[in-house]
């Protein structure tokens, strides 16, 4: 069985969508410069309308105030943290350990050598995420729409269990699963008609296929 995480939820009927549509996993994104910023309270309120057997993940991304981020997790009663920036290992241990909750790590790439950096999270995260490393100068560190060459996957020891994403969308989700064994996969992009503006039938549509999985 394949499952699914909608990220960048920030409206009641977006959330409503990915979970009835199926969706394992929803995203709150933490991170001001993103379009999908949303605020302790926007958080706290989808998290309560969200059914205990969806798992809720807040994002940030190198954010280096503990408290924010613990506030964050415990106010909003998120599940997992997901960290998608350049956060060290010990970096990433020590905030596993302050907010107590699963957590799951980014990892950007691009050349098959980038997958080697994901060793080095063993003992420090629960899950690894593979995303597209974006472009030198990218405003944002992931949620670009961007996929990577799913082949690099192939034959890949991966040390903690993990999610695929970047740049996955309704109509290739099983194309990239079939290339390479995901079993949870993340979407943003793929299910928005512009940033920040998430689609209800998009949502809809990237569950149904993953559904058929
Ligand atoms: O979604 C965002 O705005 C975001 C901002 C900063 C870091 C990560 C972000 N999203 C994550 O990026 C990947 C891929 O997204 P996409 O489907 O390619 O748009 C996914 O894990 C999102 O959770």
């Amino acid at each position: 069985m394949v499952t699914a995480k909608i990220c960048g939820i920030s409206t009641a009927e977006t959330l409503d969508a990915a979970i009835a549509g199926g969706a394992s996993h929803v995203g709150f994104v933490f991170f001001p410069k993103s379009p999908r910023n949303v605020s302790f309270e926007q958080a706290k309120a989808l998290a309560a309308r969200t059914p205990s057997h969806v798992k809720t993940v807040g994002l940030f991304v190198d954010n280096e105030d503990d408290r924010f981020v613990d506030e964050a997790v415990h106010w909003a009663e998120l599940d997992v943290l997901q960290l998608h920036g350049n956060e060290s290992p010990a970096r990433t241990a020590h905030l596993r350990r302050f907010a107590g909750v699963e957590l799951w790590k980014a990892v950007p790439v691009r050349t098959r050598a980038d997958l080697t950096v994901a060793a080095s999270y063993r003992d420090a995260a629960d899950r690894i995420v593979y995303d597209a490393k974006p472009p030198v100068g990218a405003d944002l560190p992931g949620g670009n729409g961007l996929r990577f060459d799913w082949k690099l996957l192939d034959g890949f020891a991966h040390p903690l269990p993990w999610v695929l994403s970047g740049g996955l969308d309704a109509a290739n989700v099983a194309d990239a699963v079939g290339i390479t064994g995901a079993r949870l996969v993340d979407v943003s992009s793929g299910v928005e008609d512009r940033p920040g503006v998430k689609s209800v039938d998009k949502i809809a549509a990237f569950l149904q296929s993953v559904a058929r999985l």
